[in-house]
């Protein structure tokens, strides 16, 4: 039952993951509470879940439990068998130990019954839910608590609470450094409930007994309430998983955004040297903008020679935006501007070191931290043409996740940041494609090199997330010894 966790790059291959299938709860979104609730538009469930997200799944499974689909795959994706392949809940489920299912652990916590009253309390209190059903909640069968916890709604199909639809963004919910699990606090009151279930999670499964010493909650100073109101939201912490990432067993990158305070990434940098956990933090300030809410919209690594970025945030870019305007004119006036500051154990916080471009801070970790022996390279959201580097951006075209150093899951619809993949020697194949090479026993996930692989995401960008924000990594090979 316990199992090993370390994470200590982008891009060692991956073993053991978080992710979220899409839930029930999605397909009750309204349009005037999408926006309130993180998504774009309303979505069509069922074609999220069986022609997008389940070609993940299968991906997923390939690539680390490869003996749990290929022999089920046709089965999996019988009509008749209603997709209970892919449900927690049921009989049929896969139930690996490599691809996880936060729903899954939830249903077993469930069933230890301090754990579930504490949980449903906790819950009812967060929603204003009567006592009654709080009571009615308690009584049910923990496969199907635990589902009713996420989705909201209750075995008869009434609904008890609101859905939480971005609860498949699994990143954003907790990350492992190394062996230490950081816990979130979200920005935005639709994710509440997920950080909730998260915390009896990771501070309840026997899965993470062993680190249990190792979680970190980053919270304001006990009392904090007692400021007013313009000094409580400057010192209030939010930060989320999207915008910290264990770039090397040494160096945590840290991003301060839309949703991540500046408070929590100060916050973070102490509490990561005080405890040992790395020795760099490089905190990376965006704009606060809903089209980049964290950093790993804006860029994820594919090699550890080369990353994928937004246009935007690079030299070029910035230059490009600044041209015609008196520099020191627009300097920090200009809300749009990158600031990189990196802060190492030992040394004066006043005086961090700066990094003027991303470009300039990738490069260094990818020569000093991963001691590559090539030049780095970038590849440009829409190959840094534009209007193609904005638009595909906001479709997370930066946000790719690594399975395996140089192989990487993206969404199918950034065509001109795929042509940027293949200029750099990267061969693009549909996800569709590729599991019928497994299927078909043509190719082995093992052989599978240099490969930026395309989710069908004509459903799933309407989050505004990608493949790396739907996984969290919970064992990834060491990439560098
Ligand atoms: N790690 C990420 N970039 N996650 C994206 C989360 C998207 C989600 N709809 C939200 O707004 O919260």
């Amino acid at each position: 039952m316990e199992q090993k966790l370390h994470v200590s790059s982008e891009v060692g291959t991956l073993r053991k993951l978080m992710i979220h299938s899409p839930d029930e709860g999605i397909g009750k979104v309204i349009p005037t509470k999408a926006q309130e609730w993180l998504f774009e538009d309303i979505i069509h469930v069922e074609t999220m879940r069986s022609k997008e997200y389940d070609l993940y799944i299968k991906l997923l499974l390939y690539f680390l439990d490869y003996e749990k689909i290929h022999q089920q795959i046709s089965d999996a994706d019988h009509p008749e068998n209603k997709r209970n392949f892919y449900k927690p809940d049921k009989e049929e489920y896969f139930l690996s130990d490599k691809v996880i299912e936060p729903q899954y652990l939830l249903s077993e916590i469930l069933d230890m019954r301090d754990v579930r009253n504490r949980l449903v309390a906790s819950i009812c209190a967060y929603e204003e839910t009567s006592y009654h059903t709080q009571e009615e909640l308690l009584e049910i069968p923990s496969k199907i608590l635990a589902r009713t916890l996420i989705s909201g709604i209750m075995p008869d199909g009434s609904m008890i609470f609101p859905p939480i639809p971005n609860f498949i963004f699994t990143r954003d919910i907790g990350i492992m450094i190394n062996d230490h699990i950081l816990l979130n606090k979200p920005a935005k009151a639709a994710r509440a409930r997920e950080s909730i279930l998260a915390k009896y999670i990771f501070h309840n499964h026997p899965m993470f007994a062993t680190y249990k010493d190792n979680i970190i909650e980053v919270n304001e100073p006990k009392d904090f309430f007692l400021l007013d109101n313009e000094e409580l939201s400057k010192s209030r912490i939010t930060l989320e998983g999207g915008d910290i990432m264990t770039i090397a067993p040494n160096h945590l990158l840290v991003g301060v955004s839309e949703r991540t305070s500046l408070h929590a990434a100060s916050m973070l940098v102490q509490i990561m040297h005080e405890r040992n956990v790395v020795e760099k933090v490089t905190v990376i300030r965006i704009p606060a903008k809903r089209a980049y809410m964290h950093i790993d919209t804006t860029f994820t690594q594919v090699k550890r020679n080369l990353w994928v970025m937004f246009g935007s945030f690079s030299k070029q870019g910035m230059e490009q935006e600044q041209r015609g305007f008196i520099r020191s004119l627009v300097g920090e006036q200009n809300s749009d501007h990158l600031e990189i500051l990196q802060y190492v154990k030992g040394e004066d916080y006043n005086t961090p070191k700066r990094f003027t471009y991303l470009e300039d801070l990738l490069d260094d970790i990818s020569q000093n931290d991963l001691h590559s022996t090539e030049p780095t390279e970038f590849i440009y959201s829409g190959d840094n043409q534009f209007p193609y580097g904005r638009r595909e951006q906001w479709t997370d075209s930066c946000n790719v996740l690594a399975i395996k150093e140089g192989v990487v899951i993206g969404y199918d619809r950034n065509d001109k940041t795929s042509e940027g993949f293949r200029k750099k020697g990267m061969t693009v194949i549909d996800a569709a494609e590729l599991l019928d090479k497994f299927d078909r026993e043509e190719l082995h996930p093992d052989q599978v090199e240099n490969t930026l692989i395309l989710l069908p995401s004509a459903e799933l960008s309407r989050a505004r997330g990608g493949s790396h924000c739907m996984s969290m990594p919970l064992f990834r090979d060491p990439l560098i010894g």
